[in-house]
């Protein structure tokens, strides 16, 4: 009587249950097992697990159950860990990326007699939680993104690369390295808003900000610093090193025809370098420095690199 209910309620679990011998052979499972495996008892019981279940890792799963039975204490895996060991099919098999049921799995050892004689495996169906999980860390990735990047031309915003100079700034002096800044301003923007309109100047914002960090090294930070005006961290960059990169955004963006609207735009940049001396005990003396550089630049026509 107790058997048969035991029996009914294992069947009726929503969680896979399965019973092992020392020697890995199938004693039993639960119909929550022989539905998601789409076998029958009769082709299960009394087989090794490695028969049935082909894909589980042969040698990972012999020393996690040799450890259930010789320290006696249970074990786990979780789908993080594994994301599943049993190839089980599950109900959500087109909103999820996996052709499997996500399984968390928990190793008991069932003891008679003071010795490890069987194992209990519990395997529990997480594909709901594994798909919310891995939504939520897309979305929480794209948020941090977010949070960095100018929306329109991809650039670091402002804040997040005033925190990046910040950083390299404290960086080049404590290991007394040299670190340059580039600050860049479109040339009469507004007269070219006011030509094409400002979906034009936007492309315009686009492509010069690609063309740009097209021609940066990987360690350069590039960002927008306002409208129209942006800005490169130099790490490492001497005034001679700055100052060539310099004439090189510059030169790029004055060869560059952007296209719009069966238009083809051109615009020039006046370009403000300058590179951290001693004097500087902050990084918005390096900003005013090159600010003032750019002014100057603008101040002596425009299309040109100045040195603070
Ligand atoms: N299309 C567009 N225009 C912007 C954006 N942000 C700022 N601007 C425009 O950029 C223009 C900047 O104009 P000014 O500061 O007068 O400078 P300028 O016309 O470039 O002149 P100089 O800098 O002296 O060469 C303004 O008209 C702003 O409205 C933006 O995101 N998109």
């Amino acid at each position: 009587m107790l058997d048969t209910l035991c029996n009914d309620i294992l069947n009726r679990l929503n969680t896979g249950i399965l019973i092992l011998d020392k020697n890995f052979n199938i004693l039993m499972w639960n119909r929550f097992l022989e539905v998601h495996a789409n076998k029958s008892d009769k082709q299960v019981v009394g087989k090794s697990i490695f028969a049935v279940f082909p894909e589980l890792p042969k040698k990972w799963f012999e020393r996690k159950l040799s450890s259930v039975i010789q320290l006696k204490n249970q074990s786990f895996c979780g789908w993080e860990q594994r994301h599943h060991l049993f190839e089980l099919s599950h109900s959500r098999p087109i909103t999820t990326d996996s052709d499997f049921m996500a399984q968390n799995c928990t190793f008991l050892p069932l003891e008679v007699e003071g010795e490890v004689e069987r194992i209990c495996i519990l395997i529990e169906d997480v594909t709901d939680v594994c798909h919310y999980q891995t939504q939520l860390n897309k979305v929480l990735q794209e948020l941090a993104l977010a949070s960095r990047v100018d929306g329109l031309t991809q650039a670091f915003n402002r804040k997040h690369w005033e925190e990046c100079l910040a950083a390299e700034f404290s960086r080049a002096q404590r290991y007394k390295q040299t670190l340059a800044l580039v600050m860049l301003d479109l040339d009469e923007f507004k007269l070219l808003n006011d030509t094409y309109g400002h979906q034009g100047g936007d492309k315009v914002l686009i492509d010069t900000s690609k063309a740009i960090n097209e021609m940066l090294r990987m360690g350069d930070l590039f960002g927008r610093y306002g409208g129209e005006e942006f800005a490169v961290i130099l790490p490492n960059t001497d005034l001679k090193g700055a100052k060539d990169v310099a004439e090189r955004i510059r030169k790029t963006i004055e060869g560059n025809a952007i296209h719009y609207q069966d238009q083809m735009i051109r615009v020039t940049v006046s370009i403000g370098v300058a590179v951290m001396d001693e004097a500087d005990a902050r990084y918005e003396s390096l900003i005013s420095h090159a600010d003032i550089a750019l002014y100057k630049a603008k101040g002596a026509g425009r299309n040109r690199v100045c040195v603070a």
